[in-house]
């Protein structure tokens, strides 16, 4: 087949592509299977040395970054700028904590409700960074009625890729809550209490996804408006080893709309 390019056009290059026929090549993003999700964690806290504090705090600021694009205080509807955060038992609800920290920083205003808290160190410190912030926290939930009054966005932080099989209290109750919300819900990594592969035809159904590292494989079933990827600290070694195929983060943003 003969090259339609001049041949001067085609000296530096490989083959016969233009550098836009090249760049529409690139191999699809990688949409993680939950065991690899899991594997890529764990080696970036022991091959690569992460912290998971270190990583959190990336992770909790990209997700805080991605709502103030989607949903700036210019933009909410309510005269004050209310989120209810819901931070589950594992490390998406320490994201969720960090979130609801910046977001608070950004002008936000912020209120928790953690239901189950991890007797550690690190989800103590972030307790306490958010109440040293000044960010109310709830001692039940809402009902459906009263969320839509008072919150212009519910963040989702409540299960990240480990979340297995059916969900357990007070997490159904809360879910079952939120699935009558109108008020919309930002997810962190995964639509809580989707299967992290097969999603759910009856489960939540969020307005915005924040894929962080990579989106799962249930994030090709999310139909809402925004979805975005963050967590801006995946070393090129392991890019390369799992074939993530991230696209470039523009210039120096930690999240990227997809
Ligand atoms: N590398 C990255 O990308 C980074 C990822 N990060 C974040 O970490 C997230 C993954 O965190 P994770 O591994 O701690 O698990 P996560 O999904 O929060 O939940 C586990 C908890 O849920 C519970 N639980 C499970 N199933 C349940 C059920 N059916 N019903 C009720 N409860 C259930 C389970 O309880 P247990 O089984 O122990 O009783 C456990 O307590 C990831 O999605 C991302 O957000 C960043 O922080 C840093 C860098
Ligand atoms: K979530």
């Amino acid at each position: 087949q003969t090259c339609p390019l001049p041949a001067a056009a085609n000296n530096h290059k490989k083959g016969c592509f233009s550098r836009r026929e090249t760049s529409t090549m690139a191999q699809p993003l990688k949409y993680l299977g939950q065991e690899e999700a899991q594997h890529i964690d764990e080696e970036l806290f022991s091959e690569y040395g992460f912290s998971v504090d270190q990583l959190m705090e990336l992770a909790g600021l990209s997700c805080a970054t991605a709502v103030a694009r989607a949903y700036p205080i210019s933009s909410l509807v309510k005269a004050r700028p209310s989120l209810l955060v819901i931070c589950g038992p594992g490390n998406n609800g320490g994201d969720g904590l960090v979130c609801a920290r910046h977001l608070k920083l950004f002008g936000y205003e912020p209120t928790i409700l953690y239901p189950k808290r991890p007797n550690k160190p690190l989800f103590q410190g972030l307790t306490t960074q958010c109440q040293k912030m000044e960010i109310p926290f709830l001692t039940e939930m809402p009902e459906a009625t009263l969320i839509d009054e008072a919150y212009n966005l519910v963040i989702d932080a409540i299960f990240g890729f480990s979340f297995k099989g059916a969900v357990r209290e007070p997490f159904g109750s809360i879910l079952d809550v939120l699935k009558k919300t109108t008020s919309p819900i930002a997810s962190i990594d995964i639509p809580s209490g989707w299967d992290v592969e097969q999603g759910s035809a009856d489960g939540l159904q969020p307005d915005m996804l924040v894929s962080l590292t990579a989106p799962k494989k249930s994030a090709s079933m999310f139909r809402g408006r925004y979805h975005f990827l963050g967590g801006r600290f995946v070393p090129p070694s392991i890019e390369r080893k799992y074939q993530l195929n991230l696209p470039p983060y523009p210039d120096q943003d930690c999240v990227l709309q997809l």
